[in-house]
Formats: structure tokens, C-alpha cells, sequence
């Protein structure tokens, strides 16, 4: 994403590869390069019945000197203004819906492009800033687009037929206007590099605030629990005048640009009246071309303006299209995916153990590798993967998903390797509940049937259920209908994990993958979600990432990760015995439920902490 340093290099490389920008432009919106035309055909005709205009003057004028009937040119002049008011009417609201083409087709290519992407990508954006790109930055590309694309393109044709016309009456004065805008088109490219580069940074200054605000909103209790609230307040502010005072230098640009233009058109109104006060009393020019050049010099300012403005716009939009498009160009996850194993995938009459085997595997995040060539076999059964905190747990989770690409060795799913399956395929054969466990959908049946979308309500009362939230459920007025809220803040976080579990339960995948899922529930909800994932684990492979006891001594394999990869593997009471880390880990903890072992302690960094005060639900 786009760094403070990184904004000017970014407002280079837009200037620079401009052309291709505002072609991608016109990628953006659906239909637009057909509807383009169209449009151009209706502005050019808007300003055509204009040029016509001052020549209709003359001859009313000539018409009344010469005591000859003006109403034929008073006619015409009404026409001109009917057809030209129409002509108006039409072309802009053409231009608005074209412009929200462009803004639509932005924003789905760019919400698009977010979710096909890695999920390593996405997780490294700052969201604020993300939301500043599909928001903000989309509705800029709407003024360049029409101020640009279109009255920018008409302009220059407009320009040359008055000028062409102007031309006609009287060519010294046509080249003094000239000299006049070649000086003032100097000026503008001077200053539209500023207004580029404050653009940039301006949105970029946004993004930060919005990223700023999102992380508070995030972690609000734990900014009002720490008294945070001036010091946040005080720095997501601090953000916003950023913003403000990046918008003020752009504003500052945009006032040199509008100014330049402005005065361009006054120069040229006073020196053609000038040349024209001495043309008229040498008697080298009539008073009404006078007033025809004069009604020229009028209509010129709407094409001078335009072009003014459309320099600024496209500097504004390109800046913005750049944010826009380094979302929307992000590879989906096909795109960069490993290609398959050149090996064959074993046999089916080989898979002496259905479930999941790691076999040599090296991964890791940037260069940082965090497995190491670790072999690990994880069969159909419960099994507990565990080991201090920040060891790689969830980075086998992410490798058995594949958010995370295994950079050497193999990871076989029911002995088939998972590159050599589509991610579809692959991610529909597993179900997974993640470390926060989060919860999408606004209430509670759209929450848990959001991987399972033709679970009908019995189901989802058995899967309730089975992770002992079913009678919460039935006492609850409104039921399955019960609204969680945006953040599912109305309900404890117990029920939360609970839920996801009930969520990944209902998909009936082969593989159950879960993170801490029972990181915040009391000794007996604990107990009931592990005697479930026990009864689901007869059929399918179940893997807990957990630092608790209580659910390694229900495990059928426990898996302990150091430093080394992979420590011990075993039953949990076998390791009580043969491993002297996890027999210490595991006796420092209080009584246990199970004969031998200690109950609900947390293995965290080596150390084991009581968990009982966790939060139940
Ligand atoms: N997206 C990421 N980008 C960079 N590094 C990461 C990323 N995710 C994890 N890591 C690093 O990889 C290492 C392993 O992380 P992982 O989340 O797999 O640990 P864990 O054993 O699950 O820890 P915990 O028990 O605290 O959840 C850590 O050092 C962590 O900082």
C-alpha cells in the first residue's frame, strides 16, 4: 500500500504513464467505450448551437442598421437557445451516469480483486485505507471522466472553430488572443505537478485516518479500559489535519490553475475590446463584428475553462486511479498459485491413513522461514497441535487451507498433494474456525448456516446443540432470528466461538480445523464442544490448535512444536511420561479432570497458566 514515500514516486509514475491510466479508465465502467462516443457526439453538438450563436447577433445587428426584418434572426437565436438548453440538459445527465459507471465498475473491480486475492495480501492492508480506495478515491475518477474524458476531449475542437470563426473577422487579433493562451497553457503545466503530488498525498492522508479510526473502533474497550481516548482521539485528529492540510495545498494548486484560466479569458476579453475600440474608430472593422468577435471571446471561455479544468481533474484522477488500481491489479489467489507436484499423488489403494501429512515441509511469511522441513502425520481422529505461543500452530492451519503456500515438501490431503487440487475444491472438503472466530451474517441463523446454505432449521438446532448453545438458543423471544449485531457485541465470546464451531460443524467436511476454539469457554462448555469434536472426529480428521489440557488428554494424538519443528507426538499420557517439556508444561497446572492430568490450563510461551477465570459464556 501506498507510504508517505511512496506517494511521490506513485504521482511520478502517473504522470508518466498517463495515456495508459486514463485507458484503464475506460476499462472501468460497463459499456462505457460504447457509450463514449455517444456522448462526445452530444457535447460537441451543445457547443456547435452555441458557435452559432454570435453569428445570429450580427445579423439581427446588420438587420436593425439596415432597417431590414430581424425577426427571421431573433427566430433563429430562440431556436439556438431551445436546442442548445436541451442539448445541455441531456449531455449532463448522460455524463452523471456515465460517471457512476466508472465509479461502479472501479469499486467492483477493486471489491473483487480483495476477495479473489491471498489472504496473506489482504491481512497486510490497513482497512481504513482500503475503504478510503473503494470510497473516496472512486468518486474521483467519476470528475475525471466527464471533465476530462469528454468536455476535455469537445474542448480542443470547440477552441479551434471559434478561434477558426473569430479568424474569419479579424486574424491580427485572433493571434494576440493566441500569444495570450500560449503564456497562460505555460503556466498551468507548471503548477499541475503540485496539484498532482498534494492529490496524492492528500488521499493517501485519508486512508491513514480511516486506518487510524478502524483500529480504535477495533479495540474500543480496550482504549476507554487503558484511558486512552484523548491520546487516541489526539492522534486519529492528528490524521485528519494531515488530510486537511494535504487537501489545502491542493486547493492552493487549483486556485493557481482556476485563477490562470480565469484571468486568461479577462486578458483576452480586454485586449480584443481594445483592439477592437481602435479597429472600430479607424474604421477598419463594423461594430456588429466587433460584437460577434467580442460574443467569440465569451464563448471561448467555456472550452478554456474546460481545459483548465480538465488538466486538474485528470491530475486528481490520476492520482486517485493510481490508489484504485494498485488494489485492483492485486493477482487472485489462482494466478500465483504453486504449480502441481510433478509427483503423482499416492495411489488410492496406498492411503493406508486417510487425514493430512506435512512431509518435508518449509514455509513461512516474507523470508522468514517458520517451518522448517517439519514431517508430521495427522490421521482421521482428534488431534492436538500445540506448543509455546508464535511456534507455527496456525501456520499449519494456514498451509492445510492454503493461505499460505508450502515453499518445499508436500502437503498431502488424504494422500493426495493439495496443490495438484483446485482451491475450491480443496477449501470445500475442510471447515475451519478461526482464532477470533469471527461471525458474518446478521443473526444467528444467517451466522451459522453461512458455509452451509441448505441446512434447514432442524440442522441447525442439532448443531447448536452439539456444542451446547441449543437451550440459549430456544429461550432466546426471537429464536434463530436473533440479531448478533455488526461485531457480534451482544453476545459473550464463548458463545461466539461457540457459534463458529456450530457453523463449521454444519458444513460436514472431511477435515475440522480449529483455533483455540475453545479458548474462552468454562470447564463444562469446554467439555461438551470436546465430547462433540471426539464424536465428529470417528468420522473425519479433527485438528485443534490448543494450548489447554483438558483437550489434549481427550485427543487421540497430541502434537507438541518447538523451536526444532516438531517435539513429541504421542497420546497425551504417553507424553506425561516420555516427554520431560510436556510432562512440566502439563503438571504446573491445577487439578485435573482427567486422572493424572491437570484441567484448564493455558500453555503459553513455555509457561502454564490457569484459565479458569477465562470468560464463560
Ligand atoms: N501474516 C504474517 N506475516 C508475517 N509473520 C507472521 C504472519 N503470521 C504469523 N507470523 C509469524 O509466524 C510465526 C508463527 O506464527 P503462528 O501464528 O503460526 O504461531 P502460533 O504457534 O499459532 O502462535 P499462538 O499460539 O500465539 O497463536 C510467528 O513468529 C509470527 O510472528
Amino acid at each position: 500500500m501506498t507510504t508517505p514515500t511512496a506517494t511521490a514516486t506513485s504521482a511520478d509514475r502517473s504522470s508518466r504513464s498517463g495515456w495508459s491510466q486514463l485507458a484503464a479508465l475506460l476499462r472501468l465502467g460497463p459499456g462505457l467505450r460504447l457509450a463514449l462516443p455517444g456522448l462526445l457526439v452530444l457535447d460537441l453538438l451543445s457547443y456547435t448551437t452555441v458557435l452559432v450563436q454570435p453569428q445570429a447577433v450580427k445579423w439581427l445587428l446588420d438587420s436593425v442598421s439596415t432597417g431590414a426584418d430581424f425577426t427571421p434572426a431573433l427566430l433563429l437565436l430562440a431556436a439556438v437557445s431551445a436546442c442548445s438548453t436541451t442539448l445541455v440538459v441531456v449531455s449532463s445527465h448522460q455524463m452523471g451516469k456515465l460517471g457512476q459507471r466508472v465509479v461502479l465498475g472501479a469499486r467492483s473491480g477493486m471489491i473483487g480483486a480483495l476477495l479473489r486475492a491471498r489472504v496473506t495480501t489482504v491481512l497486510r492492508m490497513p482497512v481504513g485505507d482500503v475503504l478510503s480506495r473503494v470510497g473516496s478515491d472512486t468518486t474521483l475518477l467519476q470528475q475525471t471522466l466527464s471533465e476530462a474524458l469528454v468536455r476535455g476531449a469537445v474542448a480542443p475542437f470547440v477552441l479551434l472553430a471559434t478561434v477558426v470563426l473569430m479568424a474569419l473577422t479579424d486574424l491580427t487579433m485572433v493571434l494576440v488572443l493566441l500569444a495570450v493562451v500560449v503564456v497562460g497553457v505555460g503556466v498551468e503545466r507548471l503548477v499541475l505537478r503540485g496539484l498532482s503530488r498534494a492529490t496524492e498525498a492528500g488521499q493517501a492522508r485519508v486512508g491513514d485516518m480511516l486506518s487510524g479510526l478502524q483500529r480504535v473502533l477495533v479495540a474500543f474497550r480496550t482504549v476507554k479500559a487503558f484511558g486512552a481516548e484523548e491520546r487516541e482521539a489526539d492522534r486519529v485528529v492528528g490524521q485528519a489535519e494531515a488530510a486537511y492540510r494535504q487537501a489545502v495545498r491542493a486547493a492552493g494548486w487549483k486556485a493557481v490553475i482556476d485563477g490562470t484560466g480565469w484571468g486568461l479569458v479577462e486578458i483576452m476579453f480586454l485586449a480584443s475590446l481594445g483592439m477592437g475600440a481602435a479597429k472600430i474608430s479607424s474604421g477598419e472593422m463594423s461594430v456588429s463584428d466587433l460584437v460577434a468577435f467580442m460574443l467569440y471571446v465569451t464563448t471561448l471561455r467555456t472550452p478554456v475553462a474546460v481545459l483548465t479544468n480538465a488538466a486538474s481533474a485528470v491530475t486528481t484522477g490520476l492520482a486517485a486511479l493510481a490508489r484504485v488500481e494498485e488494489i485492483r491489479t492485486i493477482p487472485a489467489e489462482q494466478d500465483d498459485h504453486h504449480p502441481a507436484d510433478p509427483r503423482p499423488p499416492v495411489p488410492a489403494d496406498d492411503r493406508t491413513s486417510l487425514g493430512i501429512v506435512l512431509d518435508q515441509v518449509w514455509a513461512g511469511y516474507g523470508d522468514q522461514p517458520v517451518l522448517k522441513g517439519v514431517s508430521l502425520s495427522l490421521p482421521r481422529g482428534l488431534t492436538v497441535l500445540t506448543g509455546p505461543s508464535g511456534i507455527g500452530k496456525t501456520t499449519v492451519l494456514n498451509l492445510v487451507e492454503r493461505f499460505l503456500e508450502v515453499q518445499r515438501g508436500r502437503l498431502l490431503l488424504d494422500g493426495v498433494d493439495i496443490t495438484a487440487l483446485r482451491r475450491d475444491e480443496l477449501r470445500g472438503r475442510l471447515a475451519y474456525v478461526e482464532q477470533d472466530a469471527p461471525l458474518l451474517g446478521a443473526n444467528i441463523r444467517e451466522s451459522v448456516r453461512y458455509g452451509a446454505h441448505r441446512a434447514d432449521d432442524a440442522e441447525l438446532i442439532a448443531a447448536l446443540d452439539s456444542v451446547g448453545l441449543g437451550d440459549w438458543v430456544r429461550s432466546l423471544p426471537d429464536g434463530l432470528e436473533t440479531a448478533i449485531g455488526e461485531r457480534a457485541v451482544a453476545i459473550s465470546g464463548g458463545q461466539r466461538q461457540r457459534l463458529a464451531v456450530a457453523r463449521a460443524l454444519l458444513r460436514r467436511a472431511d477435515v475440522l480445523l480449529l483455533d483455540e476454539a475453545t479458548s474462552q469457554l468454562d470447564a463444562d462448555n469446554e467439555q461438551t464442544l470436546l465430547r462433540t469434536l471426539v464424536d465428529q472426529s470417528r468420522a473425519r480428521t479433527v485438528l485443534l490448535v490448543s494450548h489447554r489440557v483438558s483437550a489434549a488428554a481427550q485427543a487421540d494424538l497430541v502434537v507438541l512444536l518447538d523451536e526444532n519443528g516438531v517435539r513429541a507426538v504421542g497420546r497425551h499420557a504417553d507424553l506425561l511420561r516420555s516427554d520431560a517439556l510436556y510432562h512440566r508444561l502439563a503438571t504446573t497446572g491445577a487439578a485435573s479432570p482427567v486422572e493424572g492430568t491437570p484441567a484448564h490450563g493455558d500453555w503459553h510461551d513455555g509457561e502454564h497458566t490457569d484459565s479458569r477465570s477465562s470468560h464463560g459464556s
